[in-house]
């Protein structure tokens, strides 16, 4: 049996839970965000890079001010710039009013750009301007605008590859990795997963109204040995569902879903955690698009660049409420 730890020295500002393994990476998380320099943030999905651009933007002097999230990949090419830098009334069909973007939003504050590889080359151009002038133009505007933010990005790829396969710029990359932090896949960070365990099954024991006591040898043993692709994300949830499912005051391996006890699943044999599928990704489109447009049927449909018709269907497709 394995007993909650009785030491509580592991809490980053009570943002995260790290391992002495970790404290280095976080002491340099620490010495980030006392300056305003570019951070990038490598990491596989999980691995809690959100989290990290998070502590940085609290611990900064900027802390007071703005944060922004944006994640690149989910937003079509139109959708990503007019979220970024706004657009004006008449700058496409269906853009009926102006748009504040997120560069005006965040103003004096901190942007979070998640998955920046994904950020196409023509925009790619548009960032490196307000890294570089601070300045940039709204979507069918003809005035720059002023703005003072501290970029902190995300990749879950290697910039530098994307670089040589021509897919990002060189001098953007150079811009935004002032200071690379690098965050290692949860098998690699010895002694984090125990402690997260535990972080979370603290976390959720209010929620499921159970008192967990300890944690049985073999699912303990379940949960070091399993390589979790998703890393903590998947941590995360696999105690969560445990803590629904089980009952009485331990957590017992059949509480673990079926990868953790070692059985295949039918139709899962990825070893990496599943990409969001297409037709996720088409709904957080349909959805950004529709928050964007202020649910505007036109604006958003001229946002995808689909038509109106093909816009119903496809909310209709996901279920989406017509409002
Ligand atoms: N050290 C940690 N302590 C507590 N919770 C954590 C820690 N690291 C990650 N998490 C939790 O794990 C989940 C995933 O973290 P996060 O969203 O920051 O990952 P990510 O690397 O940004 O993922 P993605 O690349 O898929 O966007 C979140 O619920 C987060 O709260």
């Amino acid at each position: 049996m394995h007993y909650p730890p009785q030491t509580d020295a592991t809490s980053f500002y009570g943002m995260l839970t790290v391992s002495e393994k970790m404290l280095e990476f976080f002491e340099l998380v620490r010495r980030v965000a006392r300056t305003d320099a570019p951070a990038l943030i490598r990491g596989q999905t999980g691995t809690g890079k959100e989290l990290v651009a998070s502590a940085i933007q609290q611990l900064s002097q900027r802390a007071d001010k703005p944060f922004e999230v944006l994640n690149c990949a989910t937003l079509t090419r139109d959708l990503l710039e007019s979220r970024l830098f706004g657009h004006k009334k008449g700058s496409f069909t269906g853009a009926i009013r102006d748009q504040e973007g997120l560069f005006a939003r965040a103003d004096g504050g901190t942007i979070f750009l998640d998955e920046i590889a994904e950020v196409p080359l023509d925009l790619q151009a548009k960032l490196l301007r307000v890294l570089e002038e601070r300045t940039y133009t709204p979507v069918g505007g003809t005035e720059s605008v002023k703005v003072d933010i501290r970029l902190i990005s995300a990749t879950h790829v290697s910039l530098r590859e994307a670089v040589n396969q021509g897919r990002f710029r060189e001098d953007l990359m150079y811009r935004i990795r002032v200071v690379p932090l690098f965050l290692p896949p949860l098998n690699e960070r010895a002694g984090d997963i125990e402690l997260l365990t535990w972080h979370f099954v603290e976390r959720f024991s209010r929620e499921s109204g159970r008192d967990i006591t300890g944690i049985e040898g073999p699912a303990m043993r379940a949960i070091l040995e399993y390589p979790w692709p998703g890393n903590v994300r998947e941590l995360r949830n696999v105690v969560r569902r445990a803590l629904i499912i089980g009952s009485g005051p331990t957590i017992q391996l059949k509480d673990l879903t079926p990868e953790l006890r070692g059985e295949t699943v039918p139709g899962d044999t990825e070893q990496e955690a599943p990409a969001l599928t297409e037709r996720q990704l088409e709904y957080q489109r349909l959805v950004a698009a529709l928050q964007e447009s202020g649910g505007k049927k036109q604006e958003a449909a001229a946002l995808l660049g689909i038509s109106r018709t093909t816009l119903w269907r496809k909310l209709r497709e996901h279920g989406i409420a017509q409002p």
